[in-house]
Protein backbone atom coordinates (compact mmCIF):
# COMPACT_ATOMS: atom_id res chain seq x y z
CA UNK A 1 0.00 0.00 0.00
CA UNK A 2 1.25 3.36 -0.69
CA UNK A 3 2.39 5.31 2.14
CA UNK A 4 3.25 8.31 1.10
CA UNK A 5 0.82 11.71 1.82
CA UNK A 6 -0.18 11.93 -1.46
CA UNK A 7 -0.63 10.21 -4.86
CA UNK A 8 1.17 10.78 -8.27
CA UNK A 9 -1.63 9.42 -10.20
CA UNK A 10 -5.16 8.13 -10.27
CA UNK A 11 -3.81 5.02 -11.30
CA UNK A 12 -2.19 4.83 -7.92
CA UNK A 13 -5.50 4.68 -5.98
CA UNK A 14 -5.89 1.42 -4.09
CA UNK A 15 -9.22 -0.09 -4.73
CA UNK A 16 -10.54 -2.77 -2.64
CA UNK A 17 -14.36 -3.45 -4.72
CA UNK A 18 -16.05 -5.85 -2.38
CA UNK A 19 -19.76 -4.78 -3.30
CA UNK A 20 -18.99 -6.98 -6.84
CA UNK A 21 -16.41 -9.33 -5.16
CA UNK A 22 -18.89 -10.56 -2.20
CA UNK A 23 -22.48 -10.26 -4.28
CA UNK A 24 -23.89 -12.38 -6.99
CA UNK A 25 -23.68 -9.89 -10.50
CA UNK A 26 -25.59 -9.66 -13.93
CA UNK A 27 -24.44 -12.51 -16.06
CA UNK A 28 -25.42 -10.55 -18.84
CA UNK A 29 -22.78 -7.78 -19.75
CA UNK A 30 -24.35 -5.61 -22.73
CA UNK A 31 -25.48 -2.94 -21.61
CA UNK A 32 -29.48 -2.98 -22.70
CA UNK A 33 -32.20 -1.76 -20.50
CA UNK A 34 -34.25 -4.67 -18.56
CA UNK A 35 -34.93 -6.59 -15.71
CA UNK A 36 -32.10 -7.73 -13.68
CA UNK A 37 -32.74 -10.95 -11.38
CA UNK A 38 -31.35 -13.02 -9.01
CA UNK A 39 -28.21 -9.74 -8.65
CA UNK A 40 -27.13 -6.94 -6.58
CA UNK A 41 -25.74 -5.23 -9.51
CA UNK A 42 -24.50 -4.86 -13.65
CA UNK A 43 -21.35 -4.56 -14.97
CA UNK A 44 -21.63 -1.44 -17.11
CA UNK A 45 -18.97 1.37 -18.52
CA UNK A 46 -19.13 4.58 -18.35
CA UNK A 47 -19.93 6.23 -21.56
CA UNK A 48 -17.24 8.21 -23.22
CA UNK A 49 -17.50 11.53 -23.86
CA UNK A 50 -16.67 14.17 -26.61
CA UNK A 51 -14.77 16.96 -24.37
CA UNK A 52 -14.16 16.68 -20.84
CA UNK A 53 -14.16 19.99 -18.95
CA UNK A 54 -13.25 20.84 -15.43
CA UNK A 55 -15.53 22.89 -13.63
CA UNK A 56 -14.86 22.31 -9.92
CA UNK A 57 -13.58 20.06 -7.20
CA UNK A 58 -13.55 19.43 -3.45
CA UNK A 59 -10.32 20.08 -1.80
CA UNK A 60 -11.69 18.06 1.43
CA UNK A 61 -12.99 15.63 -0.53
CA UNK A 62 -9.63 15.15 -2.83
CA UNK A 63 -7.82 14.66 0.84
CA UNK A 64 -9.98 11.49 1.77
CA UNK A 65 -8.01 10.09 -1.26
CA UNK A 66 -5.24 11.45 -0.54
CA UNK A 67 -5.44 13.38 -4.21
CA UNK A 68 -3.14 16.25 -4.23
CA UNK A 69 -4.25 19.73 -5.55
CA UNK A 70 -2.06 19.20 -8.82
CA UNK A 71 -3.72 16.12 -9.93
CA UNK A 72 -6.98 16.90 -9.30
CA UNK A 73 -6.27 20.04 -11.59
CA UNK A 74 -4.40 17.53 -13.93
CA UNK A 75 -5.85 16.68 -17.78
CA UNK A 76 -6.01 13.07 -16.50
CA UNK A 77 -8.56 13.74 -13.36
CA UNK A 78 -10.74 15.55 -15.66
CA UNK A 79 -10.92 12.42 -18.35
CA UNK A 80 -11.16 10.07 -15.46
CA UNK A 81 -13.92 11.85 -13.61
CA UNK A 82 -15.63 12.50 -16.72
CA UNK A 83 -15.57 8.45 -17.51
CA UNK A 84 -13.60 8.64 -20.54
CA UNK A 85 -10.38 6.44 -18.81
CA UNK A 86 -10.78 3.92 -16.14
CA UNK A 87 -7.95 4.13 -13.49
CA UNK A 88 -5.96 1.10 -12.38
CA UNK A 89 -8.30 -1.21 -10.18
CA UNK A 90 -11.74 0.66 -11.04
CA UNK A 91 -14.70 -1.73 -11.85
CA UNK A 92 -17.57 0.01 -12.92
CA UNK A 93 -20.94 -1.49 -11.66
CA UNK A 94 -24.36 -0.05 -11.50
CA UNK A 95 -26.57 -1.37 -8.65
CA UNK A 96 -29.54 -2.67 -8.99
CA UNK A 97 -32.45 -1.37 -6.43
CA UNK A 98 -36.31 -0.50 -6.42
CA UNK A 99 -38.62 1.93 -4.70
CA UNK A 100 -41.76 3.71 -3.12
CA UNK A 101 -41.98 6.67 -5.44
CA UNK A 102 -44.15 8.83 -3.56
CA UNK A 103 -46.05 6.35 -1.68
CA UNK A 104 -46.52 3.94 -4.53
CA UNK A 105 -44.06 0.58 -5.39
CA UNK A 106 -42.43 1.56 -8.30
CA UNK A 107 -40.62 -2.29 -9.21
CA UNK A 108 -37.20 -1.66 -10.24
CA UNK A 109 -35.43 1.39 -10.51
CA UNK A 110 -31.77 0.69 -9.96
CA UNK A 111 -28.60 3.17 -10.75
CA UNK A 112 -29.89 4.29 -14.22
CA UNK A 113 -27.33 7.28 -14.61
CA UNK A 114 -24.89 6.28 -11.51
CA UNK A 115 -22.05 4.32 -12.04
CA UNK A 116 -19.73 2.91 -9.34
CA UNK A 117 -16.00 2.97 -9.73
CA UNK A 118 -14.98 0.94 -7.11
CA UNK A 119 -14.15 1.17 -3.43
CA UNK A 120 -11.27 2.83 -2.60
CA UNK A 121 -9.31 2.23 0.58
CA UNK A 122 -6.90 5.93 1.15
CA UNK A 123 -3.90 5.89 3.29
CA UNK A 124 -5.58 5.61 7.13
CA UNK A 125 -7.12 2.45 6.02
CA UNK A 126 -10.35 4.75 5.32
CA UNK A 127 -12.98 3.17 2.92
CA UNK A 128 -14.59 5.33 -0.29
CA UNK A 129 -16.84 4.06 -2.98
CA UNK A 130 -16.51 6.39 -5.77
CA UNK A 131 -19.11 7.03 -8.23
CA UNK A 132 -20.28 9.07 -11.12
CA UNK A 133 -23.36 10.22 -11.22
CA UNK A 134 -24.73 11.10 -14.95
CA UNK A 135 -21.70 9.06 -17.05
CA UNK A 136 -24.54 7.27 -19.45
CA UNK A 137 -26.79 4.79 -19.84
CA UNK A 138 -27.10 1.44 -17.38
CA UNK A 139 -29.18 -1.53 -18.00
CA UNK A 140 -31.54 0.28 -15.21
CA UNK A 141 -31.91 3.46 -17.46
CA UNK A 142 -35.58 2.45 -18.11
CA UNK A 143 -37.07 5.17 -20.48
CA UNK A 144 -33.96 7.78 -19.66
CA UNK A 145 -30.61 8.82 -21.29
CA UNK A 146 -28.54 8.33 -18.42
CA UNK A 147 -27.17 11.54 -18.19
CA UNK A 148 -27.10 14.53 -16.23
CA UNK A 149 -27.43 18.64 -16.57
CA UNK A 150 -25.23 21.45 -15.36
CA UNK A 151 -27.42 23.00 -13.03
CA UNK A 152 -28.56 19.97 -11.60
CA UNK A 153 -24.60 18.75 -10.98
CA UNK A 154 -23.84 22.01 -9.55
CA UNK A 155 -26.49 22.08 -6.99
CA UNK A 156 -25.68 18.40 -5.88
CA UNK A 157 -21.61 19.41 -6.03
CA UNK A 158 -22.11 21.97 -3.67
CA UNK A 159 -25.30 21.34 -1.65
CA UNK A 160 -23.27 17.76 -0.38
CA UNK A 161 -20.04 19.75 0.79
CA UNK A 162 -22.13 22.70 2.25
CA UNK A 163 -24.40 20.22 4.42
CA UNK A 164 -20.96 18.21 5.39
CA UNK A 165 -19.69 21.43 6.73
CA UNK A 166 -22.41 22.00 8.62
CA UNK A 167 -22.22 19.17 9.91
CA UNK A 168 -25.22 16.87 8.60
CA UNK A 169 -24.70 13.35 7.88
CA UNK A 170 -24.23 13.14 3.56
CA UNK A 171 -22.97 11.57 1.21
CA UNK A 172 -19.72 13.94 -0.41
CA UNK A 173 -18.90 15.19 -4.10
CA UNK A 174 -15.55 14.77 -5.24
CA UNK A 175 -15.84 16.89 -8.31
CA UNK A 176 -17.92 18.05 -11.34
CA UNK A 177 -16.55 17.89 -15.16
CA UNK A 178 -18.35 19.03 -18.02
CA UNK A 179 -19.28 16.33 -21.06
CA UNK A 180 -18.85 18.61 -23.37
CA UNK A 181 -21.94 17.03 -25.02
CA UNK A 182 -25.70 18.68 -25.22
CA UNK A 183 -28.64 17.33 -23.03
CA UNK A 184 -32.05 17.90 -23.79
CA UNK A 185 -34.35 18.37 -20.59
CA UNK A 186 -37.91 19.82 -20.10
CA UNK A 187 -37.65 21.52 -17.04
CA UNK A 188 -41.31 21.77 -16.22
CA UNK A 189 -42.16 18.98 -18.48
CA UNK A 190 -44.52 21.25 -19.93
CA UNK A 191 -43.40 20.76 -23.56
CA UNK A 192 -40.35 23.73 -23.53
CA UNK A 193 -37.32 21.24 -24.55
CA UNK A 194 -34.29 22.91 -24.12
CA UNK A 195 -30.57 21.94 -25.12
CA UNK A 196 -28.28 22.25 -21.94
CA UNK A 197 -24.66 21.66 -21.26
CA UNK A 198 -24.06 17.97 -19.82
CA UNK A 199 -22.27 17.30 -16.67
CA UNK A 200 -20.90 14.27 -14.37
CA UNK A 201 -20.76 15.10 -10.40
CA UNK A 202 -18.68 11.94 -9.15
CA UNK A 203 -20.06 11.09 -5.32
CA UNK A 204 -18.12 9.48 -2.54
CA UNK A 205 -19.55 7.82 0.32
CA UNK A 206 -18.84 4.82 2.55
CA UNK A 207 -21.45 3.26 1.30
CA UNK A 208 -24.23 3.80 -1.51
CA UNK A 209 -27.12 1.25 -0.38
CA UNK A 210 -30.43 2.34 -0.16
CA UNK A 211 -33.78 1.32 1.71
CA UNK A 212 -34.33 -0.01 -2.34
CA UNK A 213 -31.79 -2.07 -2.29
CA UNK A 214 -33.44 -4.11 -0.04
CA UNK A 215 -37.17 -3.85 -1.32
CA UNK A 216 -36.30 -5.16 -4.74
CA UNK A 217 -34.83 -8.48 -3.83
CA UNK A 218 -38.10 -8.98 -0.93
CA UNK A 219 -40.35 -7.89 -3.88
CA UNK A 220 -38.96 -10.56 -6.06
CA UNK A 221 -39.49 -13.21 -3.15
CA UNK A 222 -35.31 -13.80 -3.97
CA UNK A 223 -35.32 -14.02 0.24
CA UNK A 224 -31.50 -16.22 0.09
CA UNK A 225 -30.03 -13.53 -1.63
CA UNK A 226 -32.07 -10.93 0.84
CA UNK A 227 -30.46 -12.32 3.42
CA UNK A 228 -26.68 -12.56 1.94
CA UNK A 229 -27.49 -8.73 1.39
CA UNK A 230 -28.28 -8.00 4.73
CA UNK A 231 -25.45 -10.06 6.07
CA UNK A 232 -23.04 -8.46 3.45
CA UNK A 233 -24.26 -4.25 4.85
CA UNK A 234 -24.16 -5.73 8.19
CA UNK A 235 -20.23 -7.27 7.75
CA UNK A 236 -19.12 -4.01 5.59
CA UNK A 237 -21.64 -0.84 6.44
CA UNK A 238 -22.05 -2.10 10.53
CA UNK A 239 -18.90 -3.90 11.47
CA UNK A 240 -19.04 -3.10 15.14
CA UNK A 241 -22.17 -4.65 15.56
CA UNK A 242 -20.96 -8.18 15.08
CA UNK A 243 -21.37 -11.09 13.38
CA UNK A 244 -24.54 -11.44 11.53
CA UNK A 245 -27.25 -13.37 13.69
CA UNK A 246 -30.63 -12.71 14.93
CA UNK A 247 -29.64 -10.44 17.90
CA UNK A 248 -27.03 -8.75 15.48
CA UNK A 249 -30.16 -8.17 13.09
CA UNK A 250 -32.38 -6.27 15.75
CA UNK A 251 -29.62 -3.98 16.77
CA UNK A 252 -28.77 -3.42 12.99
CA UNK A 253 -32.34 -2.24 12.38
CA UNK A 254 -32.03 -0.19 15.76
CA UNK A 255 -29.17 1.89 14.08
CA UNK A 256 -30.48 2.36 10.78
CA UNK A 257 -33.57 3.43 12.86
CA UNK A 258 -31.66 5.90 15.06
CA UNK A 259 -29.46 7.27 12.05
CA UNK A 260 -32.38 7.99 10.20
CA UNK A 261 -33.96 10.09 12.99
CA UNK A 262 -30.55 12.07 14.14
CA UNK A 263 -30.48 12.79 9.73
CA UNK A 264 -33.64 14.27 9.53
CA UNK A 265 -33.52 16.39 13.07
CA UNK A 266 -30.26 17.59 11.54
CA UNK A 267 -32.53 18.38 8.35
CA UNK A 268 -35.05 20.17 10.44
CA UNK A 269 -32.53 22.32 12.15
CA UNK A 270 -30.84 23.92 9.05
CA UNK A 271 -33.95 24.07 7.23
CA UNK A 272 -33.29 21.54 4.77
CA UNK A 273 -36.19 19.85 2.73
CA UNK A 274 -35.03 17.33 0.98
CA UNK A 275 -37.64 17.13 -1.97
CA UNK A 276 -37.64 13.27 -2.91
CA UNK A 277 -38.11 11.46 0.12
CA UNK A 278 -38.72 7.81 -1.84
CA UNK A 279 -37.43 4.67 -0.76
CA UNK A 280 -35.04 4.41 -3.13
CA UNK A 281 -33.15 7.76 -1.71
CA UNK A 282 -32.60 6.85 1.57
CA UNK A 283 -29.49 5.53 2.32
CA UNK A 284 -29.26 2.83 5.10
CA UNK A 285 -26.22 4.65 6.67
CA UNK A 286 -28.63 7.86 7.18
CA UNK A 287 -26.92 10.03 4.98
CA UNK A 288 -28.55 12.36 2.82
CA UNK A 289 -28.49 11.17 -1.00
CA UNK A 290 -29.55 12.32 -4.02
CA UNK A 291 -29.47 16.41 -4.30
CA UNK A 292 -32.27 16.50 -6.48
CA UNK A 293 -35.17 19.29 -6.55
CA UNK A 294 -34.44 19.66 -2.74
CA UNK A 295 -33.92 23.33 -1.30
CA UNK A 296 -33.70 25.53 1.71
CA UNK A 297 -36.33 27.27 3.67
CA UNK A 298 -35.99 31.08 3.26
CA UNK A 299 -39.18 32.11 5.11
CA UNK A 300 -40.11 29.30 7.59
CA UNK A 301 -42.88 27.37 6.52
CA UNK A 302 -43.69 23.59 7.22
CA UNK A 303 -46.02 23.79 4.36
CA UNK A 304 -43.10 24.11 1.21
CA UNK A 305 -41.30 21.98 -0.97
CA UNK A 306 -39.34 23.05 -3.86
CA UNK A 307 -40.08 20.64 -5.91
CA UNK A 308 -43.08 21.38 -8.57
CA UNK A 309 -43.58 17.33 -9.07
CA UNK A 310 -45.45 17.31 -5.96
CA UNK A 311 -47.04 20.64 -6.06
CA UNK A 312 -50.25 19.40 -5.63
CA UNK A 313 -49.75 16.61 -2.85
CA UNK A 314 -46.64 18.20 -1.42
CA UNK A 315 -46.03 14.82 0.43
CA UNK A 316 -42.32 15.82 1.11
CA UNK A 317 -42.86 19.18 2.55
CA UNK A 318 -40.83 20.46 5.17
CA UNK A 319 -42.86 19.97 8.45
CA UNK A 320 -43.61 16.37 6.89
CA UNK A 321 -40.13 14.93 6.62
CA UNK A 322 -39.98 13.39 9.98
CA UNK A 323 -43.40 11.04 9.35
CA UNK A 324 -41.74 10.73 5.72
CA UNK A 325 -38.64 8.84 7.28
CA UNK A 326 -40.62 6.66 9.53
CA UNK A 327 -42.96 5.62 6.63
CA UNK A 328 -40.17 4.64 4.44
CA UNK A 329 -38.32 2.67 7.50
CA UNK A 330 -41.64 0.94 7.36
CA UNK A 331 -41.62 0.26 4.04
CA UNK A 332 -37.62 -1.40 4.83
CA UNK A 333 -38.86 -2.99 8.32
CA UNK A 334 -41.28 -4.98 5.71
CA UNK A 335 -38.31 -5.93 3.38
CA UNK A 336 -36.30 -7.10 5.64
CA UNK A 337 -39.45 -9.31 7.52
CA UNK A 338 -38.65 -12.42 5.31
CA UNK A 339 -35.28 -12.35 6.77
CA UNK A 340 -36.04 -11.57 10.58
CA UNK A 341 -38.46 -13.98 10.81
CA UNK A 342 -40.51 -11.82 13.08
CA UNK A 343 -41.84 -8.40 13.86
CA UNK A 344 -40.92 -7.21 17.21
CA UNK A 345 -37.14 -6.76 16.83
CA UNK A 346 -38.33 -4.72 13.66
CA UNK A 347 -41.62 -2.33 15.94
CA UNK A 348 -38.39 -2.26 18.16
CA UNK A 349 -36.75 -0.02 15.80
CA UNK A 350 -39.69 2.02 14.67
CA UNK A 351 -40.22 2.68 18.34
CA UNK A 352 -36.14 3.85 18.34
CA UNK A 353 -37.25 5.70 15.61
CA UNK A 354 -39.72 7.82 17.07
CA UNK A 355 -38.11 7.78 20.49
CA UNK A 356 -34.66 8.89 18.96
CA UNK A 357 -36.63 12.12 16.94
CA UNK A 358 -38.10 13.17 19.98
CA UNK A 359 -35.60 13.82 22.31
CA UNK A 360 -33.06 14.88 19.49
CA UNK A 361 -35.81 17.35 18.37
CA UNK A 362 -36.49 18.82 21.51
CA UNK A 363 -32.82 19.26 22.22
CA UNK A 364 -31.81 20.42 18.82
CA UNK A 365 -34.83 23.47 19.35
CA UNK A 366 -33.43 24.21 22.72
CA UNK A 367 -30.03 24.53 21.32
CA UNK A 368 -31.22 26.77 18.46
CA UNK A 369 -32.79 28.77 21.20
CA UNK A 370 -29.53 28.28 23.48
CA UNK A 371 -31.27 26.74 26.61
CA UNK A 372 -28.80 24.70 27.68
CA UNK A 373 -30.59 22.93 31.07
CA UNK A 374 -33.23 20.79 30.20
CA UNK A 375 -36.90 21.05 30.95
CA UNK A 376 -38.98 19.60 28.18
CA UNK A 377 -42.18 20.27 29.01
CA UNK A 378 -41.69 23.90 30.12
CA UNK A 379 -39.91 24.59 26.67
CA UNK A 380 -42.56 22.64 24.31
CA UNK A 381 -44.41 25.67 25.01
CA UNK A 382 -41.97 28.01 23.98
CA UNK A 383 -40.79 26.34 21.00
CA UNK A 384 -44.41 25.45 19.62
CA UNK A 385 -45.51 28.97 20.01
CA UNK A 386 -42.18 30.32 18.39
CA UNK A 387 -42.95 28.41 15.34
CA UNK A 388 -46.36 29.53 15.31
CA UNK A 389 -44.97 32.85 15.31
CA UNK A 390 -42.17 32.64 12.36
CA UNK A 391 -44.73 30.47 10.04
CA UNK A 392 -47.46 33.35 10.57
CA UNK A 393 -45.01 36.67 9.67
CA UNK A 394 -43.13 35.23 6.57
CA UNK A 395 -39.82 35.40 8.69
CA UNK A 396 -36.54 33.93 7.54
CA UNK A 397 -35.86 30.76 9.83
CA UNK A 398 -31.72 31.50 9.16
CA UNK A 399 -31.52 34.78 9.72
CA UNK A 400 -33.64 35.03 12.62
CA UNK A 401 -32.16 31.97 14.61
CA UNK A 402 -28.81 33.76 14.03
CA UNK A 403 -30.42 37.42 15.37
CA UNK A 404 -32.20 36.16 18.45
CA UNK A 405 -28.77 35.21 19.84
CA UNK A 406 -27.88 38.93 20.06
CA UNK A 407 -30.59 39.24 22.87
CA UNK A 408 -29.23 40.86 25.81
CA UNK A 409 -30.27 39.09 29.38
CA UNK A 410 -27.99 40.89 31.49
CA UNK A 411 -30.25 43.66 34.11
CA UNK A 412 -28.22 46.29 33.48
CA UNK A 413 -29.57 46.64 29.83
CA UNK A 414 -33.66 47.71 30.59
CA UNK A 415 -33.62 48.37 26.80
CA UNK A 416 -33.00 44.68 25.73
CA UNK A 417 -36.69 44.63 24.03
CA UNK A 418 -36.10 47.29 21.44
CA UNK A 419 -32.95 46.64 21.05
CA UNK A 420 -33.72 42.33 20.11
CA UNK A 421 -37.05 44.23 17.89
CA UNK A 422 -34.41 46.44 15.94
CA UNK A 423 -32.38 43.40 15.34
CA UNK A 424 -35.08 41.45 14.43
CA UNK A 425 -37.21 43.85 11.99
CA UNK A 426 -35.27 42.70 8.82
CA UNK A 427 -36.25 39.18 9.28
CA UNK A 428 -39.51 39.58 7.76
CA UNK A 429 -40.20 39.31 3.56
CA UNK A 430 -43.33 41.37 4.61
CA UNK A 431 -42.26 43.91 7.42
CA UNK A 432 -45.07 46.45 6.62
CA UNK A 433 -47.91 43.64 6.72
CA UNK A 434 -47.10 42.86 10.58
CA UNK A 435 -50.18 44.11 12.41
CA UNK A 436 -49.97 45.69 16.06
CA UNK A 437 -51.54 42.13 17.48
CA UNK A 438 -48.87 40.04 15.93
CA UNK A 439 -46.46 42.29 17.47
CA UNK A 440 -47.41 41.78 20.79
CA UNK A 441 -48.00 38.81 20.18
CA UNK A 442 -44.42 38.22 19.50
CA UNK A 443 -43.31 40.77 22.03
CA UNK A 444 -44.68 38.53 24.76
CA UNK A 445 -43.00 35.71 23.44
CA UNK A 446 -39.26 37.37 23.88
CA UNK A 447 -40.42 38.07 27.43
CA UNK A 448 -40.96 34.62 28.41
CA UNK A 449 -37.93 33.38 26.25
CA UNK A 450 -35.66 36.56 28.14
CA UNK A 451 -37.54 35.47 31.41
CA UNK A 452 -36.18 31.53 30.49
CA UNK A 453 -33.03 32.47 29.77
CA UNK A 454 -32.77 34.08 32.72
CA UNK A 455 -33.48 31.19 34.91
CA UNK A 456 -31.06 29.21 32.93
CA UNK A 457 -28.16 31.04 33.84
CA UNK A 458 -26.03 31.16 30.65
CA UNK A 459 -23.91 33.99 30.26
CA UNK A 460 -24.59 35.87 27.48
CA UNK A 461 -21.60 35.24 25.57
CA UNK A 462 -21.98 31.59 26.08
CA UNK A 463 -25.11 31.08 25.13
CA UNK A 464 -24.37 33.50 22.06
CA UNK A 465 -21.25 31.29 21.22
CA UNK A 466 -23.62 28.01 21.13
CA UNK A 467 -26.09 29.49 19.24
CA UNK A 468 -23.69 30.33 16.67
CA UNK A 469 -22.57 27.03 16.62
CA UNK A 470 -25.90 25.23 15.79
CA UNK A 471 -27.45 28.09 14.11
CA UNK A 472 -25.23 28.77 10.70
CA UNK A 473 -25.26 32.14 9.00
CA UNK A 474 -24.57 30.85 5.70
CA UNK A 475 -26.70 28.42 4.13
CA UNK A 476 -27.06 27.48 0.40
CA UNK A 477 -29.63 29.37 -0.54
CA UNK A 478 -31.67 28.65 -3.73
CA UNK A 479 -31.02 31.93 -5.40
CA UNK A 480 -27.32 31.69 -4.43
CA UNK A 481 -27.19 28.40 -6.47
CA UNK A 482 -28.52 29.71 -9.01
CA UNK A 483 -26.34 32.59 -9.36
CA UNK A 484 -23.45 30.41 -9.60
CA UNK A 485 -25.26 28.26 -12.53
CA UNK A 486 -26.45 31.17 -14.65
CA UNK A 487 -22.56 32.17 -14.71
CA UNK A 488 -21.52 28.48 -14.77
CA UNK A 489 -23.51 28.50 -18.06
CA UNK A 490 -21.74 31.33 -19.39
CA UNK A 491 -18.65 29.37 -18.80
CA UNK A 492 -17.58 31.29 -15.83
CA UNK A 493 -17.13 29.00 -12.99
CA UNK A 494 -15.76 31.09 -9.87
CA UNK A 495 -19.06 31.64 -8.22
CA UNK A 496 -19.29 27.50 -7.69
CA UNK A 497 -16.02 28.15 -6.25
CA UNK A 498 -17.04 31.24 -4.29
CA UNK A 499 -19.63 29.68 -2.55
CA UNK A 500 -17.97 26.33 -1.97
CA UNK A 501 -15.41 28.60 -0.55
CA UNK A 502 -18.68 29.94 2.17
CA UNK A 503 -19.92 27.09 2.55
CA UNK A 504 -16.77 25.91 4.22
CA UNK A 505 -17.29 28.06 7.42
CA UNK A 506 -21.30 27.86 7.88
CA UNK A 507 -21.36 29.10 11.57
CA UNK A 508 -18.32 32.00 10.99
CA UNK A 509 -19.12 35.40 10.42
CA UNK A 510 -16.74 35.81 7.52
CA UNK A 511 -16.25 39.40 7.19
CA UNK A 512 -17.42 40.48 3.71
CA UNK A 513 -19.60 37.91 2.93
CA UNK A 514 -22.51 39.19 4.59
CA UNK A 515 -24.50 40.08 1.25
CA UNK A 516 -24.64 35.92 0.85
CA UNK A 517 -26.70 35.94 4.25
CA UNK A 518 -29.31 38.42 2.63
CA UNK A 519 -32.61 37.01 2.93
CA UNK A 520 -34.28 36.02 -0.86
CA UNK A 521 -33.91 39.07 -3.27
CA UNK A 522 -37.64 39.61 -4.40
CA UNK A 523 -36.58 38.58 -8.04
CA UNK A 524 -36.11 35.03 -6.33
CA UNK A 525 -39.39 34.71 -5.03
CA UNK A 526 -40.89 32.52 -7.78
CA UNK A 527 -38.06 32.75 -10.00
CA UNK A 528 -37.57 28.84 -11.64
CA UNK A 529 -34.77 27.52 -9.54
CA UNK A 530 -34.90 29.31 -6.88
CA UNK A 531 -38.05 28.33 -5.60
CA UNK A 532 -39.61 26.00 -8.15
CA UNK A 533 -37.84 22.95 -8.99
CA UNK A 534 -38.59 19.95 -10.83
CA UNK A 535 -37.27 15.91 -10.80
CA UNK A 536 -35.91 17.44 -14.73
CA UNK A 537 -32.17 16.87 -13.86
N1 LIG B 1 -31.58 10.88 -16.84
C1 LIG B 1 -31.74 9.67 -16.31
N2 LIG B 1 -31.37 8.58 -17.00
C2 LIG B 1 -31.53 7.35 -16.51
N3 LIG B 1 -32.06 7.08 -15.32
C3 LIG B 1 -32.46 8.13 -14.58
C4 LIG B 1 -32.33 9.47 -15.03
N4 LIG B 1 -32.82 10.29 -14.08
C5 LIG B 1 -33.23 9.50 -13.07
N5 LIG B 1 -33.03 8.20 -13.37
C6 LIG B 1 -33.35 7.03 -12.55
O1 LIG B 1 -34.67 7.17 -12.06
C7 LIG B 1 -34.75 6.70 -10.72
C8 LIG B 1 -35.27 7.77 -9.80
O2 LIG B 1 -34.55 8.94 -10.01
P1 LIG B 1 -34.12 9.99 -8.93
O3 LIG B 1 -34.47 11.31 -9.46
O4 LIG B 1 -34.51 9.59 -7.57
O5 LIG B 1 -32.54 9.74 -8.91
P2 LIG B 1 -31.31 10.42 -9.52
O6 LIG B 1 -31.38 11.88 -9.38
O7 LIG B 1 -31.00 9.94 -10.87
O8 LIG B 1 -30.14 9.86 -8.71
P3 LIG B 1 -29.58 9.39 -7.35
O9 LIG B 1 -30.69 8.83 -6.50
O10 LIG B 1 -28.61 8.35 -7.77
O11 LIG B 1 -28.95 10.58 -6.79
C9 LIG B 1 -33.38 6.19 -10.38
O12 LIG B 1 -33.37 4.81 -10.69
C10 LIG B 1 -32.49 6.95 -11.31
O13 LIG B 1 -31.28 6.29 -11.59
MG1 LIG C 1 -32.59 9.00 -6.75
Amino acid sequence: MNLSPQLASLDDLVFDNRFIRELPGDPETANFRRQVADACYSRVNPAKVAAPQWVAYSREVADLLDLSRELCASEDFTQVFAGNRLARGMEPFAMCYGGHQFGFWAGQLGDGRAINLGEVVNRHGERWVLQLKGAGPTPYSRNADGLAVLRSSIREFLCSEAMHHLGVPTTRALSVVLTGERVIRDMFYDGNPRSEPGAIVCRVSPSFIRFGNFQILAARGETELLRRFVDYTIRVDFPHLGEPSPAVYADWFQEICRKTAEMIVHWQRVGFVHGVMNTDNMSILGLTIDYGPYGWLDNYDPHWTPNTTDAEQRRYRFGQQPQIAYWNLGQLANALFPVFGEAEPLQAGMSAYAETFDREWQRMMAGKLGIADDRPATDEDLIIELLVLLQKAETDMTLFFRRLASLDTGGDRPDWKTRIAARLEDCYYRPEQLSADYLERRDAWLGRYHERLRQGGLPDVERRRRMYAVNPKYVLRNYLSQLAIDRAEQGDFSTVDELLDLCRRPYDEQPGKEHYAAKRPDWARSRPGCSMLSCSS
